[in-house]
């Protein structure tokens, strides 16, 4: 086994994963003076020849004020280069078993969630990464295991199947659901853990481009909504794609889709729960994407610590995979590069002053122990509960949007928003400028505000904030729902009673 970098003197950091969210991190700490090495075992997202062989989950994904302000904090010119190559979304479109559609706007003031290209992202990012004198980007080399307390990892180099021992300061791990770095911090902290499989799965599908009255590529459905055929047990969505084609994604129970067996089943499941956006997708393509394309599974993953003393943490998927029912999996792993930095920040843990004499180090460590424990402090709750109303979102995709109680609670939750934000109106890029620099994400908001405006578009709200505060209005809202059913009850009666006496007295 060879070895690099031992004992350079060099302060550095790795990163362990250069997805979108490995990538965010590895500019934040070269930005803050780190010599930064980043490894990914897939080849190189932006070369033509890996373009095939890199399978990606989702091909398009929502990101909202979260993500965008995390952006925005790290560098605001990536964050205004992807808001060119986005497309807004105002609301879902609920599309109902007759083919009827119905919008449900967002946002009371027009604030939208966006649709962007998920390889496009992950590809912007490498480039800028790449671009950072003190970032090395090492592909197609996977981390096999890490002694945290002799500072090393062995990465397999996966083109000459070589393993090279390396040492680090400081490790992220950024690897996704299968993290290893979580695996192996397991090994070294007493790390609560939990892993949920939902008993649904999704599928890709995909609505093509159309061609408008000129011959050019135009859009079938409203390409300003997240489209939602909800069928209660199972559902059905569609995201915008640039190109005017549509990415639609089908969950259901695995029992479900087990049943399809045969292309004639297929077709006649589809023809029975969606035959307008059959019309689109075509029955020819739906078919052979239905052979063709994966079904895979959804997972939830809590965990706690993320850290071991100033020497390893974990963020993004390896620390909480969410199921992506409320479009917020990637907005969350933005929000921990930008929490992190803060903390890194307020810490006064900056390498480019770290001298080399041994009591400083032990200085400079501590300060990095002291930022990571705050780290899973503050996070921790935050991080839980997005999972948990990840898994709520579902339920209302697919079910409650169509029923009555849930639009008039809808109703009346926007009409108290309203009321409460009389005179402040929101713009959308003031709110999100402004939100930009406040550091964390704890705030105590007052006056009624939806969980989904909360959750969306309030990065300054606490995702544990937004659920207890959503929590307590839920009930409010009940209560007066009971009263209305009961004021309304009442008042029906006593017309009844009125024009049954009317009667009887004019006989
Ligand atoms: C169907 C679906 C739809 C989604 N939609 C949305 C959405 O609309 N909005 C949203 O915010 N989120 C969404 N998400 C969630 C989002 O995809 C994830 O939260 C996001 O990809 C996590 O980014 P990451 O960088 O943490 O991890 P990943 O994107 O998984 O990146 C991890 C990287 O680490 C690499 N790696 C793994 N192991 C090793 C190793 N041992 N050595 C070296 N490298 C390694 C992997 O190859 C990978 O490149 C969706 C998820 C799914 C499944
Ligand atoms: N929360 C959720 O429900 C879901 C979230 N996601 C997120 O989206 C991200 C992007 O997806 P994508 O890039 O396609 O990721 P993949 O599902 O392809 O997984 C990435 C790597 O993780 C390893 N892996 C996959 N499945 C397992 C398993 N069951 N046990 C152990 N290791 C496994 C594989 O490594 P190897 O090559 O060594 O086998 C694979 O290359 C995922 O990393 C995940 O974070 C994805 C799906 C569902
Ligand atoms: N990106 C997604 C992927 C899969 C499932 C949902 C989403 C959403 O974004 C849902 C949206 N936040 C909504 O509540 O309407």
């Amino acid at each position: 086994m060879s070895v690099s970098n031992a004992e350079d003197g060099v302060q550095r950091a790795v990163v362990v994963g250069a997805g979108p969210v490995g990538c965010l991190a590895a500019i934040s700490l070269a930005r803050a003076g780190w010599q930064v090495d980043v490894y990914e075992a897939r080849p190189d997202l932006r070369l033509p020849s890996s373009k095939a062989t890199t399978q990606q989950r989702s091909i398009n994904l929502a990101i909202s004020s979260r993500g965008i302000v995390a952006l925005q904090a790290i560098d605001p010119a990536i964050s205004e280069r992807f808001l060119q190559t986005a497309i807004p979304m105002r609301g879902r479109m609920i599309h109902d078993i007759k083919g009827n559609q119905h919008s449900q706007l967002y946002d009371k003031d027009g604030q939208c969630i966006y649709s962007i290209d998920r390889a496009l992202l992950n590809e912007d990012l490498l480039s800028e990464a790449s671009m950072v004198p003190n970032i090395r980007l090492f592909f197609k080399h996977k981390v096999l295991a890490i002694d945290f307390d002799n500072r090393t990892m062995v990465v397999r180099d996966l083109d000459s199947e070589r393993d090279i021992r390396t040492a680090f300061h400081f490790c992220i791990g950024a690897d996704g659901s299968y993290s290893i770095v979580r695996r192996q911090l397991m090994r070294a902290v007493r790390m609560n853990f939990q892993q949920e499989y939902i008993p649904h799965e999704y599928i890709e599908l995909k609505i093509p481009a159309g061609r408008n009255k000129h011959g050019k590529p135009s859009f079938l459905l409203d390409p300003n909504h997240l489209h939602i055929w909800p069928r209660h047990s199972f559902m059905l969505i569609a995201l915008p794609n640039k190109d005017c084609s549509f990415t639609c994604t089908l969950f259901a129970p695995t029992c479900e889709l087990d049943r399809l067996a045969t292309t004639q089943d297929i077709s006649s499941w589809f023809k029975t729960h969606f035959s307008d956006a059959l019309a689109l997708l075509g029955e020819e393509k739906l078919l052979y994407d239905f052979a063709n394309n994966p079904r895979s599974p959804l997972i939830t993953i809590k965990a706690e610590p993320y850290h071991y003393k100033g020497r390893c943490v974990i963020i993004g998927d390896a620390a909480h995979s969410m199921v992506p029912f409320y479009g917020q999996g990637l907005n969350c792993g933005f929000e921990d590069v930008r929490v992190l930095q803060a903390l890194l920040q307020d810490n006064g843990v900056a390498p480019r002053n770290a001298p080399p004499r041994l009591d400083k180090e032990a200085l400079a460590d501590s300060r990095l122990s002291n930022a990571l424990s705050r780290y899973t402090e503050t996070r921790h709750e935050d991080l839980v509960a997005i999972c948990d109303l990840a898994m709520y979102n579902y339920i209302e995709m697919r079910h409650s949007v169509t029923t009555p109680t849930y639009l008039f609670k809808k109703a009346l939750d926007n009409f108290l928003y309203a009321i409460s934000s009389w005179h402040s109106p929101s713009s959308e890029p003031a709110v999100r400028a402004s939100m930009a620099t406040i550091p964390f994400p704890t705030h105590r908001p007052s006056g009624w505000i939806p969980l989904y405006t909360m959750v969306t578009f309030r990065p300054d709200v606490s995702y544990a904030t937004a659920k207890k505060k959503a929590a307590r209005q839920s009930e409010v809202l009940t209560t007066v729902g009971r009263l209305g059913t009961i004021l309304m009850g009442a008042t029906s009666l006593y017309w009844m009673l009125r024009v049954l006496r009317g009667t009887s007295s004019r006989r």
